[in-house]
């Protein structure tokens, strides 16, 4: 009889929510960076183990919301932990709980609703014995079904989130092709590399005002050659000469990483092509924040 489980992964910006999405479905789905609030918007990773077909969703790290684009991602984290079969709470071990995550996982319990607490970046934990510490406070204010201490960088315990999860599918069909591992388009994917490396490249201000949009992907027929080309906006001109850098400097550095990603994603030779425009204040026009798809729905 077939399996699915509807898994949501949410927790504060920068716990390694991304990383963890990435490690369980062997694809690197979801933008990573040092840089809090990478992830934007809900992204499905899908794995099928045998029969059971695990649907797992990243979400927006916690954070208070400073313009409208953060209120959608909040909204976006709202809904994705309504109709679920299990949260995947995402803690930094080597951080103090703030009172979002309180009040989540207090919802949480309150509503019954199942959740597996992991433990993330043990591997920066000087002092491990720490750790039963907080797994007894968890569970006796929280109740979670359990809870893992895990270090994704370092591989270390993500199997056992993979066991855990699996014990919570129930009898379903499953939604997706069995091959299929996400739901992001294509263009999207490409679109989402380039911003990464941006994140990683730029000092803080400038990549948070950035939003990048695919205009074509086509492949060359007989090539083996993926051609695509990204706008990258940015919210000020000041913002358009960082990211271009002296003499393209910085443009090229960002073309180049994010081509070897989409090489190594894609499978193919890519051509990249970015071209940079300025879209005053977008993070604060709705319009425009929806134009670039970064809305709940
Ligand atoms: N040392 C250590 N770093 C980690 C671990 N997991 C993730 N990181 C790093 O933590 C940073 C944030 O990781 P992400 O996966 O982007 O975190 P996120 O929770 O998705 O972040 P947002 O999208 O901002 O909410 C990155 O620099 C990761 O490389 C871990 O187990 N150990």
């Amino acid at each position: 009889m077939p399996k699915s489980a509807f898994v949501t992964i949410a927790g504060r910006t920068n716990a390694g929510k991304s990383s963890l999405l990435n490690a369980l479905v062997g694809e690197k789905i979801a933008s990573v960076s040092n840089k809090p609030q990478t992830t934007r918007t809900r992204i499905t990773g899908i794995k099928t183990i045998g029969d059971t077909q695990l649907v797992f969703m990243d979400t927006p790290g916690l954070h208070k919301p400073k313009n409208k684009l953060s209120e959608h991602m909040l909204n976006t984290v709202t809904e994705s932990v309504v109709d679920i079969d299990l949260l995947l709470f995402m803690m930094d071990c080597t951080r103090q709980m703030t009172p979002q995550e309180e009040a989540m996982l207090l919802d949480c319990k309150r509503r019954k609703r199942p959740v597996i607490v992991i433990l993330n970046k043990i591997d920066l934990l000087e002092d491990k014995t720490r750790l039963a510490g907080m797994m007894v406070g968890i569970q006796s204010r929280f109740d979670p079904a359990s809870i893992i201490p895990i270090s994704v960088t370092e591989q270390d315990g993500v199997d056992l989130v993979e066991q855990e999860v699996l014990s919570h599918a129930k009898e379903s069909p499953h939604f997706f092709p069995d091959e299929m591992f996400t739901d992001q388009p294509e263009k999207v994917i490409a679109a989402e590399m380039v911003r990464e490396q941006l994140l990683r490249m730029l000092d803080d201000e400038v990549p948070h005002g950035i939003a990048v949009m695919t205009e074509s992907m086509t492949e060359r027929e007989e090539q083996d050659i993926l051609d695509i080309s990204v706008v990258i906006y940015c919210e000020r001109e000041s913002h358009k000469g960082i990211v271009i850098g002296k003499k393209g400097a910085m443009l090229k550095r960002v073309a180049s990483a994010a081509r070897t990603s989409l090489e190594d994603f894609f499978r193919i030779k890519v051509n990249l092509q970015c071209w940079v425009k300025v879209k005053e204040d977008w993070r604060n026009r709705e319009g425009l924040i929806r134009s670039f798809g970064l809305t709940e729905d």
